[in-house]
């Protein structure tokens, strides 16, 4: 099997996509010198196709993208696709984490409903007219503090009732095993399986 490029510039993502997938064909694109593309676009398979399209055509090679994000419903879904930049283009995750608390002061407990969303694609070649895309949505509540060490972006204030901790709680695994990523790449892998 040829080398497939992750692209995507998140550390945080690019451990758990190689974790879930278990496949050392998959190489980040920092190994090779992609430019990150600019997310233009209003919807996550968009931005996904982008990023994956940008990543193929620089590497000539089939190339996977996660573009995801947090959907609140008491914000009307934001951050969404501009989670990564909720606070301004180039925010840290802590940045991004203290505006949403912000916003979110005076929203009582009952109403403080969220969902991860990812969408995973993969295109065979950067012109790829069927790409295959695979989704995932993972339900929860906001937090009014940040608690937790593990993962990466909103996880320490997103809370997982099932087991009652935020998903920066979870060990790796457990987050891999019910995350919205998972769920796109269990779903992505059983399509590229049946090809
Ligand atoms: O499991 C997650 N746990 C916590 N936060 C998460 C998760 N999944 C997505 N998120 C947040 C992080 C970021 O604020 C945004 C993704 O933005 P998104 O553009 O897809 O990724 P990114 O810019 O970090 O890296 P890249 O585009 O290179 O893949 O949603
Ligand atoms: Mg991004």
């Amino acid at each position: 099997m040829s080398s497939i490029v992750l692209a995507s510039g998140n550390a945080g993502k690019i451990r758990e996509i190689q974790a879930i997938l278990q496949n050392d064909q998959i190489l980040p694109q920092s190994q090779f010198n992609v430019v990150e593309p600019e997310e233009t676009g209003a919807t996550f398979i968009e931005n996904a196709i982008i990023k994956a399209r940008n990543a193929a055509a620089h590497c000539n090679l089939p190339a996977i993208a996660d573009d995801s994000g947090l959907a609140v419903d008491a914000l009307g879904g934001a951050p969404g696709v501009i989670s990564a930049r909720y606070a301004g283009f180039g925010a840290s995750d802590q940045a991004n984490l203290d505006k949403l608390l912000e916003e979110m002061r005076d929203v009582p407990d009952a109403e403080r409903s969220a969902r991860f969303i990812c969408v995973m694609v993969y295109l065979r070649h950067a012109l790829d007219p069927t790409p295959i895309v695979a989704q995932g949505v993972w339900e929860g509540r906001i937090l009014r503090q940040a608690v937790g060490e593990n993962g990466f972006g909103y996880d320490p204030v997103f809370w997982v009732e099932q087991y009652q901790c935020s998903s920066a709680q979870l060990a790796p695994e457990l987050k891999n095993a019910l995350s919205h990523r998972g769920q796109a790449l269990r779903a992505l892998s059983q399509q590229l399986a049946g090809l």
